[in-house]
């Protein structure tokens, strides 16, 4: 499947949160990245069908998604970033219940649930109440029901929220098996969450398409702009206070800085190896000033 979105803009209130966005998704993991506001969900609720663009197409296939309506949805898997649980549910009811809100056959949906519950590392709390479950487990079980029609293009906005580190990389795992032959796109702040495993990273900045590419060529964008210097708490304040620090580790007396910048930020700078959370405060940071 091909996803084409073109040219998409969207306003509120006389202000663009999203400006001729356009991207191409073909079969892998795409990470959609951006700060706060920089309209990541809206441009997922809108390639959902929840939200309208003022302006702009989706193709699916070459075909406008709006000519498509429900068989559309048939193909898509959502997690919203603030899903909506029915609390006096138990877990395997709510997942039937979607299977049912999906079309999928009971026979089928029951035994659907259930794997995904294994899936997700759920088996033992399928007959507990939703309003009883961890702010994890509640992600867990989103997880889980964006995943039951087995869609050909999976949407998980802000998946990997209250999970713990050990749920973080079983979710990556279970993303990467799951991303055969299918499209999947994860919007997130937290570069770690598709570091390893994206195939291509999308960075949206102010409803503005910034880049679309690998990690690594990402990565490679950055040749050259980061640097460790070692600094003393008084040049540091003095001097260093407006870097873009993307680490500060005191050894003894110093400390040492991961600065990103174009030009040399110090005599005493030394160019080192980039990596995503680098190219993460690059497009998006601020300098420190404290
Ligand atoms: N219904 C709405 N009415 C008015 N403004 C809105 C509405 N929904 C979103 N916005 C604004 O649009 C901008 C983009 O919001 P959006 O939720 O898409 O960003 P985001 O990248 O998902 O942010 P975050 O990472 O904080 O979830 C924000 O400035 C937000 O305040």
């Amino acid at each position: 499947m091909k996803v084409n979105i073109n040219q998409i803009s969207k306003q509120y209130k006389g202000r663009y949160v999203l400006k001729d966005f356009s991207a191409q998704l073909e079969n892998g993991i795409y990470g959609l990245l951006g700060n706060n506001g920089a309209g990541k969900s809206t441009l997922i609720q809108i390639l959902v069908g929840i939200q309208k663009s003022d302006k702009g197409k989706i193709l699916i296939d070459g075909i406008d998604a709006r000519c498509l309506g429900v068989h559309f949805l048939n193909h898509i898997g959502y997690l919203p970033q603030f899903p909506g649980f029915y609390k006096n549910f138990t877990v395997i009811d709510f997942l039937n219940y979607m299977c049912v809100l999906k079309g999928i056959p009971k026979n089928k949906g029951a035994m659907r649930s259930r794997e995904l519950l294994r899936v997700v590392n759920l088996s033992s709390a399928e007959d507990k109440k939703i309003g009883t479950l961890s702010g994890g487990m509640l992600q867990r079980v989103g997880i889980a029901q964006a995943m039951l029609n087995d869609p050909a293009i999976l949407i998980l906005d802000e998946p990997t929220a209250g999970l713990d580190p050990q749920e973080r990389i079983r979710f990556r795992n279970l993303i990467t098996k799951f991303s055969e032959n299918r499209i999947v796109l994860l919007a997130t702040h937290i570069v770690s969450d598709i570091e390893f495993i994206a195939n291509q990273v999308i960075l949206l900045k102010n409803g503005r398409l910034l880049k679309q590419d690998t990690p690594q060529a990402l990565i490679d964008g950055l040749a050259g702009k980061v640097w460790t210097v070692s600094a003393t708490d008084h040049i540091l304040d003095r001097q260093l206070h407006q870097l873009r620090i993307s680490n500060m580790l005191r050894m003894g007396e110093k400390i040492q800085l991961r600065v990103i910048d174009d030009a040399k930020p110090d005599e005493s700078a030394v160019n080192v190896q980039g990596n995503l959370e680098d190219v993460f405060l690059y497009y998006f940071g601020e300098s420190a000033q404290w």
